[in-house]
Protein backbone atom coordinates (compact mmCIF):
# COMPACT_ATOMS: atom_id res chain seq x y z
CA UNK A 1 0.00 0.00 0.00
CA UNK A 2 1.39 3.64 -0.52
CA UNK A 3 2.37 5.44 2.46
CA UNK A 4 1.74 9.31 2.19
CA UNK A 5 2.61 11.07 5.43
CA UNK A 6 -0.81 13.48 6.41
CA UNK A 7 0.85 14.87 9.49
CA UNK A 8 3.83 17.13 9.66
CA UNK A 9 6.85 15.73 10.49
CA UNK A 10 8.20 16.41 14.28
CA UNK A 11 11.28 14.99 16.04
CA UNK A 12 10.40 14.21 19.19
CA UNK A 13 9.40 12.06 22.48
CA UNK A 14 8.56 7.96 21.51
CA UNK A 15 6.20 5.93 23.14
CA UNK A 16 5.67 5.74 26.80
CA UNK A 17 8.32 3.56 28.94
CA UNK A 18 10.80 4.32 26.59
CA UNK A 19 13.07 6.71 24.72
CA UNK A 20 13.39 6.04 21.40
CA UNK A 21 16.18 6.38 18.98
CA UNK A 22 15.16 8.23 15.96
CA UNK A 23 16.04 5.19 13.73
CA UNK A 24 17.68 5.40 10.33
CA UNK A 25 17.23 1.62 8.50
CA UNK A 26 17.94 -1.36 10.85
CA UNK A 27 19.46 0.96 13.57
CA UNK A 28 19.40 -0.48 16.98
CA UNK A 29 17.21 0.46 19.75
CA UNK A 30 17.80 2.48 22.94
CA UNK A 31 16.99 -0.13 25.96
CA UNK A 32 13.30 0.36 26.58
CA UNK A 33 13.63 -3.32 28.02
CA UNK A 34 15.89 -1.66 30.72
CA UNK A 35 13.78 1.62 31.21
CA UNK A 36 10.64 -0.51 31.50
CA UNK A 37 12.03 -2.23 34.38
CA UNK A 38 13.53 0.91 36.11
CA UNK A 39 10.03 2.37 36.33
CA UNK A 40 8.78 -0.96 38.00
CA UNK A 41 11.21 -1.24 40.40
CA UNK A 42 10.35 2.37 41.07
CA UNK A 43 6.81 1.85 41.42
CA UNK A 44 7.40 -1.11 43.83
CA UNK A 45 8.42 1.52 46.54
CA UNK A 46 5.31 3.59 46.27
CA UNK A 47 1.20 3.22 46.90
CA UNK A 48 0.24 1.87 43.33
CA UNK A 49 -1.93 3.82 40.91
CA UNK A 50 -1.04 2.52 37.59
CA UNK A 51 -4.05 4.13 35.47
CA UNK A 52 -2.32 7.89 37.54
CA UNK A 53 1.01 6.64 36.83
CA UNK A 54 0.16 6.03 33.32
CA UNK A 55 -1.75 9.80 32.88
CA UNK A 56 1.38 11.17 35.02
CA UNK A 57 3.59 9.65 32.04
CA UNK A 58 1.57 10.54 29.25
CA UNK A 59 1.64 14.54 30.18
CA UNK A 60 5.16 13.88 30.01
CA UNK A 61 4.96 13.90 26.50
CA UNK A 62 5.91 10.40 25.47
CA UNK A 63 4.06 8.70 22.36
CA UNK A 64 2.52 11.60 20.67
CA UNK A 65 3.68 11.48 17.20
CA UNK A 66 1.98 8.65 15.74
CA UNK A 67 -1.64 9.15 13.95
CA UNK A 68 -4.01 6.89 13.08
CA UNK A 69 -7.51 7.89 11.12
CA UNK A 70 -10.74 5.99 9.00
CA UNK A 71 -9.82 6.00 5.49
CA UNK A 72 -12.46 3.95 2.99
CA UNK A 73 -10.86 0.28 2.88
CA UNK A 74 -11.40 0.89 -0.90
CA UNK A 75 -8.56 3.15 -0.30
CA UNK A 76 -6.49 -0.26 0.81
CA UNK A 77 -7.89 -2.06 -1.86
CA UNK A 78 -6.65 0.42 -4.05
CA UNK A 79 -3.29 0.99 -2.50
CA UNK A 80 -3.47 4.69 -2.62
CA UNK A 81 -5.62 7.28 -0.65
CA UNK A 82 -8.51 9.26 -1.90
CA UNK A 83 -8.13 12.33 0.49
CA UNK A 84 -11.44 10.95 2.11
CA UNK A 85 -10.63 10.87 5.74
CA UNK A 86 -12.68 10.58 9.35
CA UNK A 87 -11.07 11.49 12.99
CA UNK A 88 -11.14 8.19 15.10
CA UNK A 89 -13.14 10.52 17.46
CA UNK A 90 -16.17 10.56 15.00
CA UNK A 91 -19.19 8.30 14.77
CA UNK A 92 -18.39 6.78 11.17
CA UNK A 93 -18.97 3.47 9.61
CA UNK A 94 -19.03 3.53 6.17
CA UNK A 95 -17.54 5.50 3.62
CA UNK A 96 -19.65 7.86 1.42
CA UNK A 97 -20.38 4.91 -1.00
CA UNK A 98 -21.60 2.69 1.71
CA UNK A 99 -18.13 0.82 1.27
CA UNK A 100 -16.22 -0.39 4.71
CA UNK A 101 -13.58 1.45 6.47
CA UNK A 102 -9.99 1.12 7.60
CA UNK A 103 -7.95 2.21 10.49
CA UNK A 104 -4.86 3.94 8.45
CA UNK A 105 -1.59 4.11 10.75
CA UNK A 106 0.93 6.92 9.46
CA UNK A 107 3.21 4.28 8.92
CA UNK A 108 6.07 6.80 7.79
CA UNK A 109 5.96 7.75 11.25
CA UNK A 110 6.06 4.29 12.57
CA UNK A 111 8.87 3.74 10.26
CA UNK A 112 11.58 5.86 11.73
CA UNK A 113 11.64 3.84 14.32
CA UNK A 114 13.37 0.97 13.62
CA UNK A 115 12.32 -2.81 13.45
CA UNK A 116 14.66 -3.52 16.85
CA UNK A 117 13.03 -0.96 18.59
CA UNK A 118 9.82 -1.83 18.25
CA UNK A 119 10.69 -5.60 18.72
CA UNK A 120 12.72 -4.50 22.30
CA UNK A 121 9.61 -2.18 23.14
CA UNK A 122 6.91 -4.93 23.05
CA UNK A 123 9.02 -7.62 24.44
CA UNK A 124 10.34 -5.56 27.05
CA UNK A 125 6.25 -4.67 27.96
CA UNK A 126 5.24 -8.39 28.11
CA UNK A 127 3.51 -9.27 31.34
CA UNK A 128 3.91 -5.96 33.27
CA UNK A 129 1.84 -4.93 35.37
CA UNK A 130 2.31 -1.13 33.61
CA UNK A 131 -1.14 0.49 32.65
CA UNK A 132 -2.08 -0.22 30.07
CA UNK A 133 1.46 -2.15 28.52
CA UNK A 134 1.18 -4.94 30.66
CA UNK A 135 -2.53 -6.07 28.17
CA UNK A 136 -1.07 -7.84 24.80
CA UNK A 137 -3.38 -5.14 22.78
CA UNK A 138 -1.69 -2.07 24.66
CA UNK A 139 1.22 -3.12 24.38
CA UNK A 140 1.38 -2.62 20.94
CA UNK A 141 -0.64 0.85 21.34
CA UNK A 142 1.19 2.79 19.19
CA UNK A 143 0.49 0.45 16.31
CA UNK A 144 -3.55 0.34 17.92
CA UNK A 145 -4.72 3.53 19.25
CA UNK A 146 -2.23 5.63 19.18
CA UNK A 147 -3.55 9.33 19.82
CA UNK A 148 -5.65 7.46 23.10
CA UNK A 149 -5.37 8.69 26.29
CA UNK A 150 -3.91 5.86 28.85
CA UNK A 151 -6.70 7.23 31.15
CA UNK A 152 -9.15 6.19 29.00
CA UNK A 153 -8.30 2.81 28.16
CA UNK A 154 -10.71 0.27 29.21
CA UNK A 155 -8.51 -3.09 29.65
CA UNK A 156 -8.65 -6.28 31.40
CA UNK A 157 -5.01 -7.04 30.42
CA UNK A 158 -6.33 -9.23 27.52
CA UNK A 159 -4.56 -10.85 25.29
CA UNK A 160 -0.91 -12.95 26.16
CA UNK A 161 -2.22 -16.07 25.13
CA UNK A 162 -0.49 -18.90 25.33
CA UNK A 163 0.96 -20.30 21.94
CA UNK A 164 0.02 -24.32 22.85
CA UNK A 165 2.69 -27.10 21.39
CA UNK A 166 0.42 -28.97 19.77
CA UNK A 167 3.02 -31.73 20.23
CA UNK A 168 1.45 -35.36 20.02
CA UNK A 169 -1.52 -34.48 18.52
CA UNK A 170 0.63 -32.81 15.92
CA UNK A 171 2.80 -36.22 15.70
CA UNK A 172 0.19 -38.80 16.25
CA UNK A 173 -2.75 -37.60 14.13
CA UNK A 174 -0.67 -35.77 11.56
CA UNK A 175 2.86 -36.31 11.67
CA UNK A 176 4.23 -33.30 11.91
CA UNK A 177 6.43 -31.52 14.64
CA UNK A 178 5.77 -28.08 14.39
CA UNK A 179 2.12 -27.44 14.78
CA UNK A 180 0.67 -25.07 17.42
CA UNK A 181 -2.19 -24.07 18.67
CA UNK A 182 -2.91 -20.17 19.32
CA UNK A 183 -5.00 -20.11 22.67
CA UNK A 184 -7.17 -16.89 21.75
CA UNK A 185 -10.29 -18.35 24.23
CA UNK A 186 -7.92 -18.38 27.41
CA UNK A 187 -8.73 -14.88 27.72
CA UNK A 188 -11.27 -12.95 29.97
CA UNK A 189 -14.75 -13.84 28.35
CA UNK A 190 -13.80 -16.95 26.55
CA UNK A 191 -13.02 -16.05 22.75
CA UNK A 192 -10.92 -13.56 21.04
CA UNK A 193 -13.70 -10.93 21.19
CA UNK A 194 -11.79 -9.45 24.09
CA UNK A 195 -8.90 -8.23 22.09
CA UNK A 196 -10.62 -6.44 19.72
CA UNK A 197 -13.29 -4.74 22.45
CA UNK A 198 -10.90 -3.40 24.83
CA UNK A 199 -9.98 -0.95 22.01
CA UNK A 200 -13.57 -0.37 20.72
CA UNK A 201 -15.31 0.36 24.46
CA UNK A 202 -12.18 2.33 25.23
CA UNK A 203 -12.47 4.73 21.74
CA UNK A 204 -16.06 4.83 22.80
CA UNK A 205 -15.14 5.98 26.70
CA UNK A 206 -13.01 8.72 24.88
CA UNK A 207 -15.80 10.13 22.74
CA UNK A 208 -18.66 9.84 25.72
CA UNK A 209 -15.85 11.87 27.46
CA UNK A 210 -14.94 14.63 24.69
CA UNK A 211 -18.49 15.07 24.25
CA UNK A 212 -21.40 13.99 26.96
CA UNK A 213 -24.57 12.75 25.28
CA UNK A 214 -22.99 11.41 21.76
CA UNK A 215 -23.26 7.76 22.18
CA UNK A 216 -25.58 6.57 25.08
CA UNK A 217 -25.30 3.15 24.38
CA UNK A 218 -23.17 0.27 22.48
CA UNK A 219 -24.93 -2.15 20.47
CA UNK A 220 -24.22 -5.89 18.73
CA UNK A 221 -25.44 -8.18 17.38
CA UNK A 222 -24.37 -11.59 18.40
CA UNK A 223 -23.36 -15.61 17.87
CA UNK A 224 -22.61 -15.31 21.69
CA UNK A 225 -18.75 -13.84 21.67
CA UNK A 226 -19.14 -10.56 20.81
CA UNK A 227 -22.02 -10.19 22.71
CA UNK A 228 -20.17 -11.48 25.92
CA UNK A 229 -17.22 -9.42 25.36
CA UNK A 230 -19.57 -6.04 24.86
CA UNK A 231 -20.78 -6.19 27.93
CA UNK A 232 -18.07 -7.02 30.16
CA UNK A 233 -16.05 -4.57 28.89
CA UNK A 234 -19.15 -1.96 28.85
CA UNK A 235 -19.64 -3.34 32.70
CA UNK A 236 -16.26 -2.76 33.48
CA UNK A 237 -16.10 1.23 32.31
CA UNK A 238 -19.93 1.96 33.40
CA UNK A 239 -21.30 1.50 29.99
CA UNK A 240 -24.92 0.83 28.84
CA UNK A 241 -24.88 -2.26 26.87
CA UNK A 242 -27.55 -3.64 24.56
CA UNK A 243 -27.28 -6.89 22.71
CA UNK A 244 -29.19 -8.62 19.78
CA UNK A 245 -28.89 -12.82 19.48
CA UNK A 246 -30.62 -14.74 17.21
CA UNK A 247 -32.79 -16.47 19.80
CA UNK A 248 -32.23 -20.55 20.20
CA UNK A 249 -28.53 -20.57 18.28
CA UNK A 250 -26.22 -19.77 21.00
CA UNK A 251 -24.87 -21.77 23.64
CA UNK A 252 -25.81 -21.56 27.56
CA UNK A 253 -22.90 -19.71 28.46
CA UNK A 254 -22.56 -17.63 26.22
CA UNK A 255 -26.22 -16.25 26.48
CA UNK A 256 -25.49 -16.13 30.09
CA UNK A 257 -22.79 -14.06 30.14
CA UNK A 258 -24.54 -10.61 28.84
CA UNK A 259 -27.56 -11.15 30.87
CA UNK A 260 -24.84 -11.27 34.14
CA UNK A 261 -22.88 -8.58 33.17
CA UNK A 262 -26.13 -6.12 33.12
CA UNK A 263 -26.33 -5.89 29.42
CA UNK A 264 -30.02 -5.17 27.61
CA UNK A 265 -30.18 -8.59 25.68
CA UNK A 266 -33.23 -8.72 23.42
CA UNK A 267 -33.32 -12.37 22.05
CA UNK A 268 -34.39 -12.44 18.44
CA UNK A 269 -36.56 -14.59 16.65
CA UNK A 270 -34.43 -14.62 13.17
CA UNK A 271 -30.68 -15.77 13.12
CA UNK A 272 -27.32 -13.78 12.90
CA UNK A 273 -27.89 -11.83 9.55
CA UNK A 274 -30.95 -10.81 10.89
CA UNK A 275 -29.43 -9.42 14.15
CA UNK A 276 -26.50 -7.26 12.20
CA UNK A 277 -29.55 -6.05 9.58
CA UNK A 278 -31.62 -4.78 12.45
CA UNK A 279 -28.87 -3.59 14.44
CA UNK A 280 -26.97 -1.54 11.35
CA UNK A 281 -30.55 -0.07 10.76
CA UNK A 282 -30.81 1.05 14.56
CA UNK A 283 -27.00 1.73 15.08
CA UNK A 284 -27.58 4.49 11.91
CA UNK A 285 -30.43 6.28 13.11
CA UNK A 286 -30.05 6.29 17.12
CA UNK A 287 -26.80 7.32 19.74
CA UNK A 288 -26.29 3.66 19.96
CA UNK A 289 -22.48 2.95 19.35
CA UNK A 290 -22.40 -0.47 16.40
CA UNK A 291 -19.77 -2.65 18.10
CA UNK A 292 -19.35 -5.66 15.56
CA UNK A 293 -16.78 -6.15 13.55
CA UNK A 294 -18.17 -3.90 10.69
CA UNK A 295 -16.40 -1.50 12.95
CA UNK A 296 -13.04 -1.40 11.91
CA UNK A 297 -11.47 -0.52 15.30
CA UNK A 298 -12.14 -3.68 16.29
CA UNK A 299 -9.83 -5.22 13.78
CA UNK A 300 -7.29 -3.01 15.38
CA UNK A 301 -7.20 -5.00 18.76
CA UNK A 302 -7.71 -8.40 16.99
CA UNK A 303 -4.56 -7.84 14.67
CA UNK A 304 -2.50 -7.76 18.05
CA UNK A 305 -2.70 -11.89 18.18
CA UNK A 306 -0.56 -11.94 14.73
CA UNK A 307 1.58 -9.81 15.88
CA UNK A 308 2.22 -12.02 19.39
CA UNK A 309 2.64 -14.87 17.39
CA UNK A 310 5.87 -13.52 15.40
CA UNK A 311 6.72 -12.41 19.53
CA UNK A 312 6.20 -15.82 20.62
CA UNK A 313 8.42 -17.32 17.87
CA UNK A 314 11.04 -14.77 18.59
CA UNK A 315 10.06 -12.83 15.39
CA UNK A 316 10.12 -15.66 12.87
CA UNK A 317 7.16 -16.19 10.55
CA UNK A 318 5.20 -19.51 11.06
CA UNK A 319 4.69 -21.12 7.54
CA UNK A 320 1.05 -21.37 7.78
CA UNK A 321 -1.92 -19.62 10.06
CA UNK A 322 -5.53 -21.37 9.95
CA UNK A 323 -8.62 -19.38 11.28
CA UNK A 324 -12.03 -20.17 11.88
CA UNK A 325 -14.54 -17.41 10.05
CA UNK A 326 -17.71 -16.57 10.59
CA UNK A 327 -18.27 -12.93 10.16
CA UNK A 328 -15.03 -12.95 8.44
CA UNK A 329 -13.13 -9.40 10.40
CA UNK A 330 -10.48 -11.93 12.34
CA UNK A 331 -9.13 -13.06 8.66
CA UNK A 332 -8.65 -9.61 7.80
CA UNK A 333 -7.25 -8.58 11.35
CA UNK A 334 -4.40 -11.66 11.35
CA UNK A 335 -2.88 -10.29 7.69
CA UNK A 336 -3.23 -6.88 8.91
CA UNK A 337 -0.97 -7.32 11.76
CA UNK A 338 1.39 -9.66 9.78
CA UNK A 339 1.67 -6.48 6.94
CA UNK A 340 2.27 -4.72 9.47
CA UNK A 341 5.43 -6.19 10.86
CA UNK A 342 6.52 -7.44 7.35
CA UNK A 343 6.00 -3.15 6.00
CA UNK A 344 7.86 -2.09 9.16
CA UNK A 345 10.66 -4.80 9.03
CA UNK A 346 10.35 -6.40 12.10
CA UNK A 347 9.52 -9.56 9.48
CA UNK A 348 9.99 -10.42 5.55
CA UNK A 349 7.04 -12.30 4.80
CA UNK A 350 3.79 -12.80 5.28
CA UNK A 351 2.70 -16.43 6.90
CA UNK A 352 -0.01 -18.71 4.14
CA UNK A 353 -3.18 -17.77 5.60
CA UNK A 354 -6.26 -20.74 5.18
CA UNK A 355 -9.37 -19.49 6.21
CA UNK A 356 -11.82 -22.68 7.61
CA UNK A 357 -15.60 -22.77 7.09
CA UNK A 358 -18.32 -24.88 8.55
CA UNK A 359 -20.03 -26.86 5.34
CA UNK A 360 -23.37 -25.39 6.30
CA UNK A 361 -22.12 -21.82 6.49
CA UNK A 362 -19.09 -21.67 3.94
CA UNK A 363 -20.11 -18.45 1.43
CA UNK A 364 -16.22 -17.89 1.39
CA UNK A 365 -15.43 -21.08 0.77
CA UNK A 366 -18.08 -21.40 -2.45
CA UNK A 367 -16.18 -17.95 -3.41
CA UNK A 368 -12.94 -19.48 -3.33
CA UNK A 369 -13.96 -22.16 -5.03
CA UNK A 370 -14.96 -20.07 -8.02
CA UNK A 371 -11.72 -18.41 -8.04
CA UNK A 372 -13.46 -15.34 -6.06
CA UNK A 373 -15.35 -14.66 -9.96
CA UNK A 374 -18.62 -14.87 -8.14
CA UNK A 375 -19.34 -14.28 -4.52
CA UNK A 376 -23.01 -14.73 -3.36
CA UNK A 377 -24.11 -14.67 0.63
CA UNK A 378 -26.15 -18.06 1.59
CA UNK A 379 -28.95 -18.68 4.24
CA UNK A 380 -26.53 -20.51 6.95
CA UNK A 381 -27.95 -23.75 7.81
CA UNK A 382 -27.37 -25.10 11.90
CA UNK A 383 -23.69 -26.00 12.48
CA UNK A 384 -22.10 -26.76 16.11
CA UNK A 385 -19.72 -24.01 15.22
CA UNK A 386 -22.82 -21.94 15.91
CA UNK A 387 -20.87 -19.27 16.30
CA UNK A 388 -19.43 -18.62 13.01
CA UNK A 389 -23.28 -19.57 11.45
CA UNK A 390 -22.95 -16.87 9.43
CA UNK A 391 -24.16 -16.81 5.43
CA UNK A 392 -23.95 -12.87 4.48
CA UNK A 393 -20.52 -12.06 6.44
CA UNK A 394 -19.82 -8.09 6.59
CA UNK A 395 -16.12 -8.26 5.54
CA UNK A 396 -16.23 -10.58 3.03
CA UNK A 397 -14.00 -8.05 0.92
CA UNK A 398 -11.35 -7.56 3.90
CA UNK A 399 -11.05 -11.40 3.60
CA UNK A 400 -10.93 -11.71 -0.36
CA UNK A 401 -7.88 -9.13 0.13
CA UNK A 402 -6.21 -10.64 2.72
CA UNK A 403 -6.35 -14.39 1.06
CA UNK A 404 -5.43 -12.77 -2.29
CA UNK A 405 -2.58 -11.16 -1.00
CA UNK A 406 -1.49 -13.96 1.80
CA UNK A 407 -1.43 -16.77 -0.98
CA UNK A 408 -4.04 -17.95 1.03
CA UNK A 409 -6.35 -20.85 1.06
CA UNK A 410 -10.08 -21.34 2.22
CA UNK A 411 -11.11 -24.70 3.35
CA UNK A 412 -14.61 -25.99 5.15
CA UNK A 413 -15.59 -28.52 7.35
CA UNK A 414 -18.70 -31.27 7.62
CA UNK A 415 -20.66 -31.51 11.30
CA UNK A 416 -18.85 -34.69 11.47
CA UNK A 417 -15.30 -33.84 10.82
CA UNK A 418 -15.11 -31.03 13.16
CA UNK A 419 -16.50 -32.38 15.35
CA UNK A 420 -14.18 -35.23 15.39
CA UNK A 421 -11.46 -33.06 14.60
CA UNK A 422 -11.96 -31.25 18.16
CA UNK A 423 -12.77 -34.54 20.07
CA UNK A 424 -9.58 -36.10 18.84
CA UNK A 425 -7.16 -33.37 19.69
CA UNK A 426 -8.96 -32.92 23.50
CA UNK A 427 -7.48 -36.89 23.59
CA UNK A 428 -4.22 -35.19 23.53
CA UNK A 429 -4.83 -32.04 26.16
CA UNK A 430 -6.26 -29.53 24.67
CA UNK A 431 -10.28 -28.66 25.17
CA UNK A 432 -11.63 -27.59 21.82
CA UNK A 433 -14.49 -25.45 21.07
CA UNK A 434 -16.46 -26.43 17.74
CA UNK A 435 -14.90 -23.30 15.70
CA UNK A 436 -11.34 -24.49 16.71
CA UNK A 437 -12.36 -28.08 16.05
CA UNK A 438 -13.39 -26.48 12.16
CA UNK A 439 -9.73 -25.02 11.98
CA UNK A 440 -8.28 -28.57 13.37
CA UNK A 441 -9.78 -30.17 10.44
CA UNK A 442 -9.32 -28.21 7.55
CA UNK A 443 -5.63 -29.04 8.81
CA UNK A 444 -5.86 -32.26 8.78
CA UNK A 445 -7.43 -32.16 5.13
CA UNK A 446 -4.76 -29.88 4.13
CA UNK A 447 -2.28 -32.61 5.13
CA UNK A 448 -3.64 -35.39 3.98
CA UNK A 449 -3.76 -33.28 0.65
CA UNK A 450 0.01 -32.51 1.37
CA UNK A 451 -0.69 -29.18 0.96
CA UNK A 452 1.14 -28.63 4.47
CA UNK A 453 4.19 -30.59 4.56
CA UNK A 454 4.81 -32.39 7.98
CA UNK A 455 7.68 -30.02 8.82
CA UNK A 456 5.65 -26.80 7.67
CA UNK A 457 5.50 -24.36 11.31
CA UNK A 458 1.63 -24.11 11.63
CA UNK A 459 -0.41 -22.37 13.62
CA UNK A 460 -4.39 -23.24 14.26
CA UNK A 461 -5.92 -20.16 16.02
CA UNK A 462 -8.36 -21.87 18.78
CA UNK A 463 -10.66 -18.26 18.86
CA UNK A 464 -13.45 -19.81 21.86
CA UNK A 465 -12.69 -21.42 25.07
CA UNK A 466 -14.21 -25.13 24.94
CA UNK A 467 -16.17 -24.24 28.27
CA UNK A 468 -18.61 -22.11 26.40
CA UNK A 469 -19.57 -25.27 24.03
CA UNK A 470 -20.05 -28.05 26.77
CA UNK A 471 -24.08 -28.90 25.55
CA UNK A 472 -22.27 -29.93 21.93
CA UNK A 473 -19.33 -31.95 23.80
CA UNK A 474 -21.55 -33.73 26.11
CA UNK A 475 -23.96 -34.61 23.02
CA UNK A 476 -21.02 -36.08 21.07
CA UNK A 477 -19.82 -38.16 23.83
CA UNK A 478 -23.22 -39.19 25.04
CA UNK A 479 -23.10 -40.32 21.20
CA UNK A 480 -26.15 -38.71 20.98
CA UNK A 481 -25.96 -37.02 17.67
CA UNK A 482 -28.33 -38.28 14.78
CA UNK A 483 -26.76 -39.56 11.77
CA UNK A 484 -22.91 -39.00 13.35
CA UNK A 485 -20.84 -42.20 14.77
CA UNK A 486 -19.08 -39.79 17.31
CA UNK A 487 -15.95 -42.07 16.76
CA UNK A 488 -14.15 -40.72 19.54
CA UNK A 489 -16.39 -40.46 22.21
CA UNK A 490 -15.55 -41.02 25.83
CA UNK A 491 -18.98 -41.90 27.80
CA UNK A 492 -18.38 -42.18 31.44
CA UNK A 493 -19.11 -45.74 32.67
CA UNK A 494 -22.54 -46.32 34.86
CA UNK A 495 -20.79 -48.68 37.96
CA UNK A 496 -23.06 -49.91 41.15
CA UNK A 497 -21.65 -49.10 44.60
CA UNK A 498 -19.67 -51.80 45.14
CA UNK A 499 -15.87 -52.96 44.98
CA UNK A 500 -16.18 -56.12 42.80
CA UNK A 501 -18.18 -53.96 40.14
CA UNK A 502 -15.54 -51.37 40.29
CA UNK A 503 -12.91 -53.93 39.57
CA UNK A 504 -14.85 -55.39 36.30
CA UNK A 505 -14.97 -51.53 34.73
CA UNK A 506 -11.61 -51.00 35.98
CA UNK A 507 -10.30 -54.61 34.07
CA UNK A 508 -12.45 -54.09 31.03
CA UNK A 509 -10.66 -51.27 30.27
CA UNK A 510 -6.98 -52.20 31.93
CA UNK A 511 -7.01 -56.30 31.44
CA UNK A 512 -3.75 -55.97 33.02
CA UNK A 513 -4.97 -54.83 36.66
C1 LIG B 1 -15.55 -18.59 18.48
C2 LIG B 1 -15.51 -17.88 17.17
N1 LIG B 1 -14.67 -18.33 16.23
C3 LIG B 1 -14.58 -17.73 15.05
C4 LIG B 1 -15.34 -16.64 14.74
C5 LIG B 1 -15.18 -16.03 13.40
O1 LIG B 1 -14.59 -14.76 13.44
P1 LIG B 1 -14.97 -13.73 12.31
O2 LIG B 1 -16.41 -13.41 12.46
O3 LIG B 1 -14.13 -12.56 12.58
O4 LIG B 1 -14.70 -14.40 11.03
C6 LIG B 1 -16.25 -16.14 15.68
C7 LIG B 1 -17.15 -15.01 15.39
O5 LIG B 1 -17.61 -14.85 14.31
C8 LIG B 1 -16.30 -16.76 16.94
O6 LIG B 1 -17.11 -16.30 17.88
N1 LIG C 1 -18.98 -14.71 16.20
C1 LIG C 1 -19.41 -13.39 16.32
C2 LIG C 1 -20.27 -12.91 15.20
C3 LIG C 1 -20.20 -11.42 15.07
O1 LIG C 1 -18.94 -11.10 14.66
P1 LIG C 1 -18.28 -9.66 14.81
O2 LIG C 1 -16.83 -9.97 14.94
O3 LIG C 1 -18.62 -8.94 13.58
O4 LIG C 1 -18.79 -8.97 16.01
C4 LIG C 1 -20.07 -13.23 17.68
O5 LIG C 1 -19.59 -13.82 18.62
O6 LIG C 1 -21.06 -12.54 17.81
Amino acid sequence: MQQRSVVAQRAGAGPAGASPARASSGSVCRRPRLLVRATAAADSKQQHNIRKEAVERQAAGAADSFHAKFVPFKDVQRGSLSGEQYSLDTVQYRSTDGGLLDVYHDMSELAKFGPEYWKALFDGRVGTTSWPYGSGVWSKKEWVLPELSDADIVSMFEGNSNLFWAERFGREALGMSDLWVKQCGNSHTGSFKDLGMTVLVSQVNRIRKLRPGSISAVGCASTGDTSAALSAYCAAAGIPSIVFLPADKISLAQLVQPIANGALVLSIDTDFDGCMRLIKEVTAETPIYLANSMNSLRLEGQKTAAIEILQQFDWQVPDWVIIPGGNLGNIYAFYKGFKMCRDLGLVDRIPRLVCAQATNANPLYTAFKKGWKHYEPMQAKTTFASAIQIGDPVSIDRAILALDDANGIVEEASEEELMDAAARADRTGMFNCPHTGVALAALTKLRERGVIAPSDRTVVVSTAHGLKFTQSKVAYHSREIAGMACSMANPPVAVRNDLGSVMDALRAKFPAI
